[in-house]
């Protein structure tokens, strides 16, 4: 079956329509459309966005395939309600050559469940001495146009300007993981009242503002597009409110686990909630959903993170960072951004689609739902309420930071390029 026609879906939640998907595009929009051998979904009361695309997902492979995998991490992002997600470098061996970027875009197309968009690699091995080979990697099949190193920072200044302007060639952009590392080191958690009781070393604020304000005047220095990766702080959305007002060319993050969690999560000692950056106060957790709002932030991106459990469960100091994000993003963005009243569907639709796809350079996603655009869409339950268990999640890896929680939210059904990858909330393959 190469057609479907989707009844009575909302689109950015707007008035019921039918949406007719064949051959790969948006054939019609419009209402009673007849179904003339296309499969009917039923959507009536679901809201219709274009497919999510994530600027930020780990998918494990190569190298550490017990976490996660192309595969595994493709279904999980279906699941979400992602048609695209940029596959981040810090894999084993690292992507920072073409060879490598074009195995993981390879096992994207092969998964077929979402566009796996690999990033590549700033300097080799992540190690923040020499720039890999940007151009081979840009020119390479996977066509990569994110660069980052994320994981670490590109501490160097130097290092961080030759970057920046050696991607200007390709339209790319480095996508910073803002952290200076000399005031982070053994950091466990961020830095303040609570670190301060709970016994753990902070990880300052100022340790991730410095390479943000840093980094925006070399972003304006060599006019070139700067990408911040998962912004935490409320000083961070200062900074990045005035480099905006300067016209810098700069986008940013937020995660949902910093919309949503606090360094209160720390008390519990459950290394679940160990993250770099760290969750913060609930001052900056209020910086970041306003700074989301007003578009300071431009995007949500999910930082999933899997870890096997060993790595996981531990001790807190033995603990890696990182959490799962992929199945509940859209949730937790409904939870503290649609709900209160903050993003209407149309703004959910530009930070979690169109600016996300802007920013990477994806001509066929966070394109409008209209005809003649790829069928790339979501459709979503908004009313459903459901508690997060981990065990249910299409994840190779169990740390997610909402076990137990109840969230909002539900994807019903995904469509990548008009092919269903999620139906009745259910993976296709
Ligand atoms: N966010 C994390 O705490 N961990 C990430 C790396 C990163 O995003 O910096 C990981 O790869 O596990
Ligand atoms: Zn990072
Ligand atoms: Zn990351």
């Amino acid at each position: 079956m190469n057609a479907y026609l989707i009844k009575g879906a909302r689109p950015l939640g707007g008035d019921p329509v039918d949406i007719l998907l064949k051959d790969g595009r948006i054939a019609a929009i419009g209402d009673s459309l007849a179904a003339t051998g296309a499969e009917v979904v039923e959507a009536a009361g679901l809201i219709a966005l274009p497919g999510l695309v994530d600027l930020h997902t780990h998918l494990r492979e190569p190298g550490r395939e017990d976490a996660e995998t192309v595969e595994t991490g493709s279904r999980a992002a279906a699941l979400g309600g992602f048609t695209a997600v940029h596959a981040m470098a810090n894999t084993d061996p690292v992507a920072d050559t073409a060879g490598v970027v074009e195995q993981v875009w390879r096992l994207g197309q092969e998964a077929g469940l979402v566009d796996v968009v690999p990033v590549g690699a700033v300097t080799v091995g992540l190690k923040g001495e020499r720039l890999a080979e940007l151009g081979a990697m840009a020119d390479s099949a996977a066509r990569v146009r994110v660069f980052s190193d994320d994981g670490h920072c590109v501490a160097d200044p130097a290092l961080m300007r030759r970057a920046l302007e050696y991607v200007k060639a390709f339209d790319g952009v480095v996508a910073q993981h803002a952290e200076e590392p000399r005031l982070t080191v053994g950091a466990q958690m961020h830095e303040g009242d609570r670190s301060a009781s709970l016994g753990l070393t902070g990880w300052p604020a100022a340790a991730e503002e410095a390479i943000i304000a840093r980094d925006v005047l070399l972003a304006e220095h060599v006019g070139a597009r700067l990408h911040v990766c998962h912004v935490s702080t409320a000083g961070s959305v200062e900074i990045l409110r005035w480099a905006k007002s300067r016209g810098v060319q700069v986008t940013a993050e937020v995660t949902p686990h910093h919309l949503l969690l606090t360094d209160a999560c720390a008390e519990s000692y459950d290394p679940v909630f160990k993250v770099n950056p760290p969750l913060r106060t609930d001052a900056d957790v209020e910086a970041l959903r306003a700074g989301l709002a007003d578009g300071t932030i431009d995007v949500v991106g999910t930082d999933h993170a899997p870890h096997a459990v060993e790595d996981k469960e531990s001790e807190w100091a033995q603990a890696r960072p990182g959490m799962l994000g992929l199945e509940q993003a859209l949730s937790v963005v409904i939870e503290t951004m649609v709900e209160p009243g903050r993003l209407d569907w149309a703004g959910v639709a530009d930070r979690m689609s169109v600016r996300p796809a802007a920013i990477g350079r994806l001509a066929d996603h966070g394109r409008p739902l209209a005809p003649g655009e790829p069928a790339n869409l979501v459709l979503v339950d908004a009313t459903a309420r459901a508690s997060v268990d981990p065990a249910a999640l299409a994840s190779r890896s169990r740390n997610s930071p909402y076990a137990g929680r109840e969230l909002p939210g539900r994807v019903v059904a995904t469509f990548l390029r008009g092919v269903p990858t999620v139906l009745d909330g259910k993976a296709q393959k």
